[in-house]
């Protein structure tokens, strides 16, 4: 299982990845993002869930016409996991940004 990021690791990734900022009252990442349409937002997601499944790590995330607004946290761990760090750097990816 993955484990908790310690205050060190957790500053060092969120400093590597650019948008993503700590959620307020929890151990969680969040990042909002705009498409231009539904059509690219849920390709997005689309996208991005066959690699979670496959990380067997997933986004809680919410979808509004052409914006995805983004938390990730290690349910099992109870905060900021490496897997996190992983999967937003994919999102980023796949959003081309
Ligand atoms: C059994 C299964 O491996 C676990 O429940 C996985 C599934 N996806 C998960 N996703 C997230 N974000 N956190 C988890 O702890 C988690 N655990």
């Amino acid at each position: 299982m993955a484990s908790k990021l310690t205050a060190e690791e957790r500053s060092a990734g969120l400093k590597a990845l650019s948008g993503w900022k700590s959620v307020e009252g929890r151990d969680a990442i969040a990042k909002t993002y705009q498409f231009s349409d539904f059509n690219e937002a849920f390709g997005f997601m689309t996208r991005v869930a066959l690699i979670a499944e496959k990380m067997d790590h997933h986004p809680e995330w919410f979808n509004v016409y052409k914006t995805v607004e983004v938390t990730l946290s290690t349910h099992d761990a109870g905060g900021l996991s490496m897997l996190d760090l992983k999967l937003a750097a994919q999102m980023d990816r796949i959003a081309g940004v």
